[in-house]
């Protein structure tokens, strides 16, 4: 079946139907040419954890905890950096566009094993000389999961102070990690601090965790670091499996602690009640942080960090980012972790989706939809909102991958099909 898939790489014909695409576009007075510019200069944070089921390098480590779970068994996962490295390029080069990796300090690389509080620039250099080689920035997450130390579900908001302290410790050790990466590779590193900290039933005390949080925060942004190297986020969550009834940093928490401190707030597609959609709260929280880290996930009935779609959510967050004009305030990075999928093809469907989107984001009439919703004309405006939808965007991405040397349409895939022949399949589950 695959052998019969009809190649799409007839560049006359993606060029002259692009041609033909232009001229649509441009009677809604959009220059397509332009956006094709702008697209490109949009990163997308890859989340270095699509590859290997969110388990990271440390010697001797354990499950996945915190309240996650990558569910599925397809064989392939990358056991070492050098897999998740090799694994990387493969699906980058299926991607237009700039592209940063987003890593955990779980994928350090170390002959002897690091405590968490003690790893350090040194532990992270095979990835800074890879990124290096690639033009690609680095960003940073300290790890606050998957340890004996955070086995009851505390880890910042612990009682016991000593646990409290080892984890400060380890979030301080990541933000040098972090400023490292901006200070090396000339571009900011966003380090997202999410606590998995919560419970699983009704806490008689839902204050003393939050005050105590509030306090070791504190004290790990304590050390002011340069923001042309280093840029703090938290990451808000409503509930984690095990951890049902109480999330200490809940959606209000970590919009008031971004706020008051001025730090960026996270806000991941899978975190709020299942109506609640982010595309809304990029310009209501933008009023009040200095900018945003996104994870873009897709949560399925729950926090399920499926694989992005081009659904109406992710169009939406696309638009409002790019009709806000916060490109430059909003930082997008990407959230899922499906192990029932061949990996390296869930991170180029997740990514391909996430620059499709941002591309019909940049073809919008932003203009003529803002003149007609200013006339009141709510009428145009929700007529050309649902034209643009059938408009010939897909010959623009066609050209738009064709002109970026990656693939076009599916011709991703073999290369990935060939990978999983020849590489993934002979690797033995560790
Ligand atoms: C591994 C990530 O840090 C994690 O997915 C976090 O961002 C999250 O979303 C937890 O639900
Ligand atoms: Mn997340």
């Amino acid at each position: 079946m695959r052998d019969q898939q009809p190649s799409m790489t007839d560049n006359k014909t993606i060029e002259s139907v692009y041609g033909s695409a232009c001229e649509r576009f441009s009677a809604f007075g959009i220059d397509v040419e332009g956006a094709l510019e702008r697209l490109d200069a949009i990163p997308i944070s890859m989340h270095c954890w699509q590859g290997d089921d969110v388990l990271g390098f440390e010697k001797g480590a354990g499950p996945l905890t915190g309240g996650i779970q990558a569910t599925g068994n397809y064989p392939g996962r990358a056991r070492t950096a050098d897999e998740l490295r090799a694994d990387l390029d493969l699906a980058m080069a299926q991607i237009p566009g700039a592209k940063r990796l987003n890593l955990h300090a779980i994928y350090l690389e170390s002959e002897a094993p690091v405590a968490r509080e003690a790893i350090e620039p040194r532990h992270f250099t095979g990835w800074v000389d890879w990124a290096k080689e690639r033009k690609v920035g680095l960003d940073f997450n300290p790890t606050c999961f998957s340890h004996p130390l955070s086995a009851d579900g505390m880890t910042l908001s612990h009682p016991d102070a000593a646990v409290r302290d080892f984890w400060i410790a380890h979030c301080q050790a990541s933000r040098k990690v972090s400023a490292f990466f901006g200070e090396t590779l000339g571009t900011p590193s966003v380090m997202n601090i999410w606590l998995p900290d919560g419970m699983k039933d009704l806490p008689a005390d839902r204050f003393a965790p939050r005050e105590r949080m509030a306090d070791a925060l504190d004290a790990v942004i304590a050390d002011k670091l340069p923001r042309e190297h280093h840029k703090d986020a938290i990451e808000s969550k409503l509930f984690g499996l095990g951890l049902e009834s109480y999330t200490v940093v809940s959606g209000e928490f970590a919009l008031g602690y971004a706020t008051s401190r001025d730090i960026l707030l996270c806000l991941d597609a899978g975190h709020f009640h299942p109506t609640e959609v982010i595309s809304d709260k990029i310009s209501s929280t933008l009023q009040f942080v200095p900018e945003l880290l996104l994870h873009v996930s897709r949560p399925v009935r729950w926090d399920s960090d499926h694989v992005v779609l081009l659904d109406d959510e992710l169009q939406a967050i696309a638009v409002e980012i790019v009709r806000g004009g916060a490109l430059d305030r909003v930082n997008i990075g990407l959230d899922f972790f499906d192990a029932s999928i061949n990996r390296v093809a869930a991170w180029v469907i997740g990514t391909r989706n996430m620059r499709k989107a941002l591309l019909r984001a940049l073809l919008d009439p932003t203009t003529a939809l803002r003149k007609a919703e200013a006339e009141r004309d709510f009428t145009t405006r929700l007529a050309t909102m649902e034209e643009m939808k059938s408009m010939p965007w897909g010959a623009v991405w066609d050209f738009y991958c064709l002109s970026r040397n990656v693939p076009v349409g599916l011709d991703w895939l073999e290369p990935i099909r060939t990978y999983e022949r020849t590489v993934l399949s002979k690797r033995k589950a560790a």
